[in-house]
Formats: structure tokens, C-alpha cells, sequence
């Protein structure tokens, strides 16, 4: 009787295992079947192991790193597939395709990046979370750097903070400007995180290591919120990033404070933060001097617009608000086109969590997808003569609008919410530096793997405008 009952909870055993195994045969039939019907984009996988990862890493060391991608588009069209840095990918250079992936409709993708770049992130970054907590994450920080009481905060301090560094600066002496910079817009981004200036704890800071810094934030955000009751609604003056997570809870209205962010998450946050509002100010602001050194018809154009602006505010006596320098029409088409072509983010990476159907062609699960921004920044068919530094252009573009063709700062669920930050910061640094200096830049080549950066930091030897 009891080796008839174990025969039979053996074969209730193996059955199900059958029907479980053939029920993920049937479904693993049915995908194959749409893949084949669907189509991998083609494309070549390359070497095992390796795949094309060496080609890929050649051209980024060349000044055209597009060409790996131009080659390949040549052979295979706009969407192809190949292997790189251990994964299949499958890369797009068109631009509704990167539209799709970027806005994520349906929650397929999540953020992919290689193992290299996410070693920088951190563990609790926001660019490698998805889901409802990167929702409320992304939610809370665009709202602070939206805020017109911070832009106007900061105006002050940005147009400061690039005053003194000019003011540092001797004629004839040679000033690098890559560092310069850096300098300029460390000293923001830490105002406009944690209320952190020049001083005390700015030294640590400054030093950059991650176990002392995140110490010390968190230590700022627990001294926060033991002086502010934020959860009775209590005003905080600091009005900075740690301020605008302490205060968010959430969509709940009747939010308690087990629905507010944990201190550690919040001080890994701001610390992690710096990562993407770092190095891409300086770089823009960086290649904007480079590209106007080699083109003093735009130089010219562009000082003449900064000197008029000067010239209303000494004679009105007014002081400079944000909207003066957002509102100056060929400075911000410099800016876009400094942006379109230094190309600082040059993709995003995301993962397919489940096969997806993207304009005809079917990316499998599991499976990376890059979108390149800088194929389409540089696509002679969307930019007349790409390689041509051409602020003009954006005069009938419309410059700042962000578009399908033109995505230096992502877009869709991720979209840079330190956008106009990142505007502001290069229209103050670029107005005050064409209206106090002229320069002489020395040779110099602009570097782009791993990051973009100049080779000798852009050297250039000021001597002052009047
Ligand atoms: C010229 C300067 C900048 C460029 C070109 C830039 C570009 C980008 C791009 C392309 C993304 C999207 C990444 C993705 O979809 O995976 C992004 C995300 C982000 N950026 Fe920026 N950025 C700049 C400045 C800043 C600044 C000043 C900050 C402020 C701290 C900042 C904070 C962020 C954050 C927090 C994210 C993550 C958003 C999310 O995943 O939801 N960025 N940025």
C-alpha cells in the first residue's frame, strides 16, 4: 500500500515536471517562431568572447568614433546587432527607434550599462535603478532643479563662483581650461546639492574620497533632520537637493515618516549624483572655448550679443537674473551646438526584460540595446555637414528644443533632470568669459574614450578685452 502511494506521488511528480518542461518548450517554440518572424536585426556577433569589442574600442580611440557605428550602418542598415564588452547588443542609430527606448513604453527596458561604467555609479545610483523607486526618485530630483528658487539662488552663486576664477587669471598667463572649469562647476554642484561652500567642509570634499564624503553627507542630512520637522510640513532655508529628498514622501498625502527616505539612501544619492552632473558641465564648457577659438566668425557674433547685454545691465545698474542669460538667442544655439557635436553622453545602454517589437525589428530578451546619440548628432542626412561647427543652424531648428534628432540629455522616463543647470552654468561661464577675456588657444585634440576630455586640458593664453 505505502510503495503504491510513493509510486504514485513519483509519477504526479514526473508528470508535472513534463507538462512544466513542455509548456517552456512550447513558449521557448512560440518566441523562436516571432523572432524568426519578427527578425534579429542583422549584424554580425564578431569573435566568440570577445565579439566586435576591439573594433568598437579601436574606433573610440580615433577623433571619428562614429565610424564603428557608420560602417556598420552601411552594411546593415540604421539597427543592427553585434557583441560587445560580453553582451549581445543591438545598436540603433535612428532616431524613432532610440525614441521608443528611451520612453520605455510598457517597461521593457531597464538601465544596462557595462560593468566598467556601473563601478562608477555606486550602489544606490539612480541610473541604475528602475521601477516605481527610480519613479519617485526622478520625480523628486527634477522638481528641485525646476525650481525658479534655486535657478535664482544659484544664478548668484554661479556668476560668483566664475567671476572669482576670472579675476584669478593674469594677462599672458596660460590657463587651462579644462581644470579651470572643473574647479567653477565642483563648487556648484556641491552648493546645489548640500549647501556646501568654500571652507570647512568643502576641504573634504574636494579630496573626493567616497568613504569620508558619504560619511560626511550623512552626517548633514541626520543634523537636517533633527533641526527641520519636515514631516510637519516645517521650512528648511537651505532649499538644496538633500532638503528636496528629506521633504519627499512619496504620492502618499498623509505621508508618516516610514514613508520618508532613509538617511543612508539619501546621502549615497547626493554623493552619487556628482557622477553625472560632474565632469559633463566642464567638458561642455570646455569644448564650447575649443570649437569658438576655431571659429571666430561665432566668437565674434557671440561676444557682440554678451557685450550688449553687459552694457543694458551697467547702465541700468540691474543685476543679472537667470532668465537674461537663458534668453539670449545666439548663445544658446552655441551652447546646443557644442552640446550636438562634443556628443559627452554618446548613448545610453538599456536591457530588454522580454522580447520587444521596436519598428519592425525584435530585440530578445536579455539582450542590450545602445542607442547612440552620437550617430545621429553626426548623421549628414539630419545635419548638413556634421563635422562643421555651425551655431546657425539652430536659428531654424529652434535651439534647446530637445528632439528625436538632437538628445544630449537623454530623454523620455530619464530625461537629465540637471538640463537647465547645465545651461545656466555654460551661459554664465561663457558670458563672462567672452566679455573680460580674448584668447590665443594652444593645439590641442579633444580625447574620447573613455570620456570625452581634452589631451593637454585646452590651454589657452588670455590677455583681457579692454
Ligand atoms: C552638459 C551636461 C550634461 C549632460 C550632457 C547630461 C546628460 C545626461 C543624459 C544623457 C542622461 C540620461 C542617462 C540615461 O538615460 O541613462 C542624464 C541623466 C542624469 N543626469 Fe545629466 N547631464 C548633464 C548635466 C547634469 C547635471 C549638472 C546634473 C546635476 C546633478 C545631472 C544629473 C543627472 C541625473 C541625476 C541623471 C539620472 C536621471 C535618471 O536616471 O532618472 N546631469 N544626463
Amino acid at each position: 500500500m505505502e510503495c503504491g502511494a510513493g509510486w504514485w506521488i513519483l509519477m504526479c511528480f514526473m508528470a508535472s515536471i513534463l507538462i512544466s518542461g513542455l509548456s517552456r518548450y512550447r513558449e521557448y517554440k512560440r518566441r523562436e517562431r516571432e523572432r524568426e518572424r519578427w527578425g534579429v536585426p542583422r549584424g554580425s556577433l564578431g569573435w566568440p568572447f570577445i565579439g566586435e569589442t576591439l573594433d568598437f574600442i579601436a574606433a573610440a580611440y580615433t577623433s571619428r568614433p562614429v565610424s564603428f557605428m557608420e560602417k556598420r550602418k552601411s552594411l546593415y542598415g540604421n539597427v543592427f546587432k553585434t557583441h560587445l564588452l560580453g553582451k549581445p547588443v543591438i545598436v540603433s542609430t535612428e532616431p524613432e527607434v532610440n525614441r521608443m527606448v528611451l520612453h520605455n513604453h510598457g517597461n521593457v527596458f531597464v538601465p544596462s550599462y557595462p560593468k566598467s561604467i556601473t563601478e562608477l555609479f555606486g550602489e544606490t545610483s539612480i541610473l541604475k535603478m528602475h521601477g516605481t523607486m527610480h519613479k519617485r526618485l526622478h520625480a523628486s530630483i527634477a522638481r528641485f532643479f525646476k525650481s525658479p528658487l534655486l535657478k535664482a539662488r544659484l544664478t548668484t552663486h554661479i556668476q560668483n563662483s566664475v567671476q572669482s576664477s576670472l579675476a584669478s587669471w593674469r594677462p599672458g598667463q596660460l590657463v587651462l581650461i579644462q581644470d579651470q572649469t572643473k574647479q567653477i562647476t565642483f563648487e556648484i554642484l556641491v552648493e546645489a546639492l548640500m549647501s556646501v561652500g568654500p571652507g570647512g567642509r568643502y576641504g573634504v570634499l574636494e579630496k573626493r574620497a567616497k568613504a569620508r564624503l558619504l560619511r560626511m553627507t550623512r552626517k548633514i542630512v541626520e543634523e537636517r533632520r533633527l533641526s527641520t520637522n519636515y514631516f510637519k510640513g516645517e521650512e528648511d532655508n537651505h532649499n538644496d537637493a538633500i532638503d528636496a529628498l528629506l521633504r519627499d514622501s512619496g504620492d502618499a498625502a498623509d505621508a508618516n515618516e516610514n514613508q520618508r527616505l532613509p538617511s543612508d539612501f539619501i546621502s549615497g544619492n547626493i554623493i552619487e549624483m556628482m557622477v553625472p552632473g560632474e565632469d559633463s558641465v566642464p567638458m561642455a564648457m570646455t569644448l564650447a572655448v575649443k570649437f569658438l577659438s576655431d571659429n571666430p566668425v561665432a566668437l565674434k557674433q557671440l561676444q557682440e550679443e554678451c557685450l550688449e547685454l553687459k552694457k543694458r545691465k551697467v547702465e541700468s545698474g540691474d543685476y543679472y537674473v537667470w532668465t537674461d542669460y537663458m534668453s539670449l538667442p545666439f548663445t544658446q544655439n552655441v551652447i546646443s551646438e557644442t552640446l550636438r557635436m562634443a556628443n559627452i553622453i554618446n548613448a545610453v545602454w538599456r536591457e530588454a526584460t522580454e522580447d520587444v517589437k521596436v519598428k519592425g525589428y525584435l530585440i530578445p530578451k536579455g539582450w542590450s540595446v545602445l542607442a547612440s546619440f552620437t550617430a545621429i548628432h553626426m548623421d549628414d542626412q539630419i545635419y548638413e555637414n556634421p563635422y562643421h561647427f555651425d551655431p546657425w543652424r539652430w536659428e531654424k531648428k529652434g535651439a534647446g528644443a530637445c528632439s528625436i534628432t538632437f538628445t544630449p540629455f537623454g530623454g523620455g522616463q530619464r530625461l537629465c533632470p540637471g538640463l537647465e543647470l547645465a545651461r545656466l552654468e555654460i551661459s554664465i561661464f561663457l558670458h563672462h568669459l567672452v566679455t573680460t577675456y580674448r584668447w590665443v588657444a594652444e593645439k590641442d585634440e579633444v580625447l574620447y574614450f573613455p570620456t570625452v576630455k581634452m589631451k593637454r586640458q585646452l590651454p589657452i593664453i588670455v590677455s583681457p578685452l579692454i
